[in-house]
């Protein structure tokens, strides 16, 4: 592919991104509480030199792509761990939506979005979230199990669409996910007319004095806070449900937690308290306890990731331009599936893609100076397979899930800040290659002593041999692609 058509291929990515760029509903009025989060480009061009290293991670882009990416349940075979509060009572679980005697409008909506049974944290969550008297949860599972849905129906059965005041109350750690979180309840709540939604958001500014008439408040801590106690728009005595979503994102935010818990204290004792994050770090788990007394706790672990199916190799060059020529050499056997490569830093990533697109392949680049819907039309595109092969870094693939991909290439060796072997990282980027029963296959290039001495300490640490792949040898390449 010559320039031009690098060029052509890079317009194509934008088109994409203009199609699905519905996320600007009343952008004039709201702008987003938390700064970095959409990148506008001028903050882009700023942060464009930068290594993605050096860059924060950006927990709330993440988890806002990754709902932007998903159309499906994630799939986990794990078991539920349920922790009761009163160990005597029966533990229900339901393997359908009708064994919750929901309302009709709403087990139409529930339909109508194409569920047709509960998943796997579902069926334990919401008998437990819909129990009368009503219990308090903390449930926590990956990104993708269903516990957005699930608390959504919890709020939409509790609530009286006649009664015109906030009584459910649903706090997210910024606008941009609490606008997703409002497109389900719509969706869910769409045979209900009555019921309506308000977005307590930064700069979604009401004349003082008024009262919401809203059954459902969705919004930021900060904007609630405000919306509670200083203005007065919401009586915080009269909700009956209190969600605290994403509290891993939550709490990496400096002031969100204090200012939940304070609206937490707000509440009614009565008030049914909620709360869902897809990670249980220490931070977590003893705010998740300040926040909601008295607690039932689901969690579903994540599926593991192995090294057991996957080949590994290393191919040993001397300097970059060696390690293009190697990849090239490769182009053919990785391509036969769906292949990710990744790099170090946002320059070698656009520079590899560009080189790529000369040699007339065609790749897809994902970059850290992209707009969060720009990435999501990318791994769009690519999960299609309208391009086979991802360029990209490794914080910008953080947490990303594109099942197709069996072939993995390290342009780079993951290195942390402190350039030692970033073994969590080597394990969640090459472990999902071979998941589901599928072979995996994974080609890291060593340039130099250091590196060389990174993939040593990577072998040792998992116990596995990496085996050396000459890439001139053609019997060799033939040998991995099958
Ligand atoms: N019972 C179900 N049957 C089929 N699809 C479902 C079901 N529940 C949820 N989904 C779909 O699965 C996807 C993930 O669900 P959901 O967003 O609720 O997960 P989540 O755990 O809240 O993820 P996150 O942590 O990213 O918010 C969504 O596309 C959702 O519409």
């Amino acid at each position: 592919m010559a320039t031009d058509s690098w060029a052509l291929a890079v317009d194509e990515q934008e088109a994409a991104v203009k199609s699905i760029s519905n996320l600007q509903i009343k952008e004039e009025k709201v702008k987003p509480e938390t700064n970095g989060v959409i990148k506008t480009n001028a903050t882009a061009e700023k942060t464009a030199e930068k290594t993605d290293e050096e860059e924060k991670e950006d927990r709330a882009a993440q988890s806002l792509l990754n709902k932007l990416i998903r159309s499906n349940l994630v799939d986990n075979t794990n078991q539920v761990e349920v922790l009761q509060r009163d160990p005597k009572s029966p533990l229900y679980s339901v393997k359908s939506f009708e064994e919750l005697r929901l309302k009709p409008q709403l087990l139409q909506g529930v339909y109508a979005m194409g569920f047709n049974r509960p998943s796997k944290i579902q069926e334990n969550a919401l008998p437990m979230m819909l129990a009368e008297p009503p219990q308090n949860l903390i449930a926590q599972s990956q990104s993708g199990t269903g516990k957005t849905a699930a608390f959504v129906l919890a709020m939409l059965s509790r609530v009286e669409p006649a009664e015109r005041y906030p009584q459910c109350l649903c706090l997210s750690p910024t606008y941009e996910l609490a606008l997703q979180t409002g497109k389900v309840i719509e969706q869910m709540g769409k045979f209900h007319p009555e019921l309506k939604l308000a977005y307590a958001v930064r700069g979604n500014k009401l004349e003082r004095g008024q009262k919401i008439s809203e059954q459902i408040v969705i919004g930021t801590p900060g904007t609630v806070l405000d919306w509670c106690s200083k203005l007065k728009f919401i009586d915080p005595k009269k909700i009956k449900v209190f969600v605290l979503d994403e509290a891993d994102v939550m709490i990496a935010t400096q002031g969100h937690q204090d200012q939940s818990i304070r609206i937490q204290r707000m509440l009614p004792r009565n008030c049914q308290m909620l709360l869902f994050s897809a990670t249980f770090e220490d931070s977590v788990w003893k705010f998740a306890q300040k926040v909601v007394p008295d607690p039932n706790i689901i969690k579903l672990k994540r599926e593991e990731e192995t090294l057991d199916t996957i080949k590994q190799y290393y191919v040993l060059c001397n300097n970059r331009d060696e390690k293009f020529q190697a990849l090239c050499n490769l182009y053919g056997a990785i391509t036969i599936a769906q292949a990710m490569i990744f790099c170090h830093t946002r320059k070698t990533a656009s520079w590899l893609a560009a080189e790529l697109s000369k040699e007339g392949h065609q790749v897809a680049l994902l970059s850290g100076e992209m707009m969060v819907e720009q990435r999501a039309a990318v791994i769009e595109r690519f999960r299609e397979g309208k391009e086979k092969v991802l360029v990209t870094t490794n914080v910008c693939a953080r947490g990303i899930d594109v099942e197709q991909v069996s072939v993995v290439i390290n342009f780079d060796l993951p290195v942390d800040k402190d350039g030692n072997p970033d073994n969590e990282t080597y394990l969640h980027r090459i472990g999902r290659t071979g998941r589901f029963g599928k072979r995996g296959l994974a080609v890291n290039m060593v340039d130099s002593k250091h590196s060389m001495n990174i993939l040593n300490r990577i072998q040792e640490h998992f116990n596995k041999k990496i085996e050396r792949l000459d890439t001139d040898d053609l019997d060799e390449i033939e040998k991995i692609a099958n």
